[in-house]
């Protein structure tokens, strides 16, 4: 129902909207979607989670939000302790042009706002974390392969790559090796599904998680995109009527709530 309202920035018209029609379910606060649309603040809910003894360490990989000269990138990325190779994100989520920075000074050819993010290596394959409300769901997609010290001494410049994890890239069906494809432990999706939902204060999103090559159980949200492309989420149908008729209930509960407590 919100989806179409992200392309507006017309908050003094949606609180009108909602004072003046209180029986209208606002599923999702546009203020709250802002924080999932620029990559600089995107993960930051995820970074402050501390989710200790929960089958799993979730983090962010480290990253820099980058808005200056581009020659000063180098001096930027040194001094915030980052370790090539880089991805350069652009700051606004809707883009996808991304590329992948191999040595220091290619770095200056970025354009900048951006934000870096060290690449991490999680043997091609990640995890898309459907939530809709309370139901997780998850996705095997492609990725990009790992990168050892031989491609980072025999590459040097900035790469572009176009949509790499997209839904034609899905890895479902592949005869992968069992420590990378392993799904992320349900009770870890289910505690950080919990937590995002609570901090973000969002009900319908998704991440995109990695899991760094070599462990069992330490995982990277990279990205988080509001309203994602739920038709290729498996059971959307069944998932979707689920969470509208929970509405419904809680709705018919809250307004039955208000009239006993009135009378
Ligand atoms: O963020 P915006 O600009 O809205 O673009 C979205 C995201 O890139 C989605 O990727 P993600 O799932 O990472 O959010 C993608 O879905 P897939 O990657 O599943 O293909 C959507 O494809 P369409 O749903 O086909 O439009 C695309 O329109
Ligand atoms: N920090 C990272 N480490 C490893 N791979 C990454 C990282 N960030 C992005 N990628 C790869 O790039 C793809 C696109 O990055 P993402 O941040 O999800 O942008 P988009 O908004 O285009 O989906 C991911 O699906 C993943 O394959
Ligand atoms: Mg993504």
């Amino acid at each position: 129902m919100l989806k179409p309202l992200l392309n507006f920035s017309l908050p003094d018209m949606f609180n009108e909207y909602r004072e003046t029609h209180p029986e209208v379910t606002v599923l999702d606060p546009p203020g709250a979607i802002e924080h999932l649309l620029n990559r600089q603040s995107m993960l930051q809910e995820v970074s402050k989670l501390d989710l200790a003894d929960c089958h799993g360490k979730v983090g962010v990989p480290k990253q820099l939000f980058v808005n200056t000269d581009p020659s000063s990138i180098p001096a930027a990325v040194t001094r915030a302790g980052l370790s090539l190779p880089l991805v350069a994100k652009p700051l606004v989520a809707k883009s996808h042009e991304l590329s992948l920075a191999y040595d220091q000074n290619s770095l200056t050819k970025l354009e900048p706002p951006l934000v870096l993010q060290e690449f991490v290596n999680h043997g091609g394959v990640l995890f898309k974390v459907y939530i809709v409300g309370d139901a997780i769901r998850v996705v095997r997609r492609f990725s990009l392969p790992n990168v050892d010290a031989g491609d980072l001494s025999n590459n040097a410049g900035v790469f572009r790559f176009p949509r790499v994890s997209c839904a034609a890239a899905t890895a479902e069906d592949a005869d992968l090796d069992p420590h990378v494809a392993e799904l992320p432990p349900r009770p870890l999706l289910e505690i950080l599904a919990r937590e995002l939902r609570r901090r973000l204060g969002l009900r319908l999103f998704n991440i995109d998680m990695i899991r760094e090559h070599g462990t069992r159980d330490r995982f990277y949200v990279i990205d988080m995109n509001y309203f994602p492309g739920y038709g290729k989420m498996p059971g959307y149908e069944h998932v979707f009527t689920d969470f509208l008729l929970s509405l419904d209930q809680k709705e018919y509960k809250r307004r039955l709530g208000y009239t006993s407590g009135e009378g």
